[in-house]
C-alpha cells in the first residue's frame, strides 16, 4: 500500500531578506510525503523566486500529477522542473534509505550587513573559520574595505564572497584595489564577480582573486571545466534537480579538481537538514553554504540542531490531495 501527500506550506521572512531587487516577504513552498508499508520520506518543493525558471504553480501541477501517479502504483518518470526533482528524490531516498542521516551542520556564516556582527560569530566558531559575505549591494570601494579589514583582523580566516554579477569590469577592480594583495589567497572564492563569464575570468587572472560560478551552472552552455583562476562551483540542488543529478555535478566539478559547494536555495529548516545530509554525504570536506534558516522567523517539521527559531508542525501543513 503506498499513500502520497502533497502540503503547502507559507514561511514569513526576516524584514530586510532582499532577493534579486526584490524584497522576499514570505517562502513559499510545497512538502510531499511519501509512504510505503512502514517506511516512508519527506522532500521539499520550494522554487525560488527570480532564481528558479518554474513558478510555484508549475510546481504545484507537476508535483500533484507525480504523487498520483505514484500513490497508485506507478513509476512515473521525474517532472524534469529542478525544484520538482529535488523534492521528489529526496522522499524516495529517504523511503528507500539512500540518503544517509550523517549531517554536515558547518555553515559558513552568512553577512549581509554588519561586518562587526561576524567578529562575534567568528571569535566563537570552532575549527576552520569560513564565512561568506555579499558583496556588490553597497559600493565597490565599501565592500573591498570591509573584506580587507576582516582578513587583517582575524588571520586564520577564510572568505567566501558573492557579488552575484552585480559588477562592471571596473567596479570590481575598484574592489580588488582595496583588498591587500597578500590577503588575496584567503579569499576562497568570489562568486561571479561580474555580468559576463568571460569579464569575471578576466577579473580573476588580473587580480589574482579566485572565482566561483553559481548562476552560470544553470546557463544552457556551462561546462564543468578548470579553468585558470576559477576554483569552485555553487550547487544549489533546488535549482539543480534530482539528487542524481546533484550527484553528477559535484563529480564533474571534482573530476577537474573544482571544489563543489552545496548551497542554500532558502529552504525552510525540512530542506535545510537533508541538505547538510547530502553535503556530509557527497562533499565530506568542503563546509556548506547552508546558513540561510535565520532569515526566517520559524523552522518547519524538522529543526536545526542549535537553532533557538519556532518550530512549526504539521499544523502549519495544508494538505492538497
Ligand atoms: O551559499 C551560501 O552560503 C548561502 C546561500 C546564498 O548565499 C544564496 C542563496 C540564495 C540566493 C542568493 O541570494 C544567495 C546566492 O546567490 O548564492
Ligand atoms: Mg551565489
Amino acid at each position: 500500500m503506498r499513500s502520497a501527500q502533497v502540503y503547502r506550506w507559507q514561511i514569513p521572512m526576516d524584514a530586510g531578506v532582499v532577493l534579486r531587487d526584490r524584497r522576499l516577504k514570505t517562502r513559499d513552498g510545497l512538502f510531499v510525503h511519501l509512504q510505503m508499508a512502514d517506511r516512508e520520506g519527506w522532500g521539499e518543493i520550494a522554487p525560488l523566486p527570480g532564481f528558479s525558471r518554474e513558478s510555484r504553480d508549475d510546481a504545484e501541477a507537476a508535483l500533484r500529477a507525480w504523487s498520483l501517479a505514484w500513490r497508485d502504483g506507478g513509476e512515473p518518470l521525474l517532472p524534469g522542473l529542478p525544484s520538482v526533482d529535488f523534492g521528489i528524490s529526496c522522499a524516495l531516498a529517504e523511503l528507500e534509505g539512500t540518503l544517509p542521516q550523517e549531517a554536515d551542520y558547518r555553515a559558513a556564516p552568512l553577512c549581509t550587513g554588519d561586518p562587526d556582527e561576524l567578529f562575534a560569530v567568528l571569535a566563537a566558531m570552532p575549527g576552520e573559520k569560513v564565512a561568506k559575505i555579499k558583496v556588490g549591494l553597497y559600493e565597490a570601494v565599501r565592500d573591498g574595505m570591509v573584506a580587507n579589514l576582516l582578513l587583517e583582523a582575524i588571520p586564520d580566516l577564510r572568505l567566501r564572497l558573492d557579488a552575484n554579477r552585480a559588477w562592471t569590469p571596473l567596479k570590481a577592480q575598484q574592489f580588488a584595489k582595496y583588498v591587500n594583495p597578500a590577503y588575496r589567497e584567503r579569499i576562497a572564492f568570489l562568486e561571479e564577480p561580474c555580468k559576463t563569464r568571460a569579464d569575471s575570468l578576466a577579473f580573476a587572472r588580473e587580480t589574482g582573486i579566485a572565482i566561483a560560478w553559481d548562476e552560470s551552472l544553470r546557463e544552457d552552455d556551462f561546462r564543468f571545466v578548470a579553468e585558470p583562476g576559477v576554483r569552485a562551483v555553487v550547487i544549489k540542488p533546488t535549482l539543480t534537480g534530482s539528487i542524481a543529478k546533484v550527484r553528477e555535478q559535484v563529480n564533474a566539478a571534482q573530476a577537474q579538481g573544482l571544489t563543489a559547494v552545496i548551497s542554500s536555495s532558502i529552504e525552510s529548516s525540512l530542506g535545510l537538514t537533508q541538505l547538510a545530509r547530502i553535503a556530509a554525504w557527497l562533499t565530506p570536506d568542503t563546509v556548506p553554504g547552508l546558513d540561510t534558516l535565520n532569515l526566517m522567523q520559524a523552522q518547519l517539521l524538522r529543526t536545526w540542531p542549535g537553532n533557538t527559531l519556532p518550530h512549526l508542525g504539521p499544523e502549519a501543513l495544508e494538505p492538497l490531495l
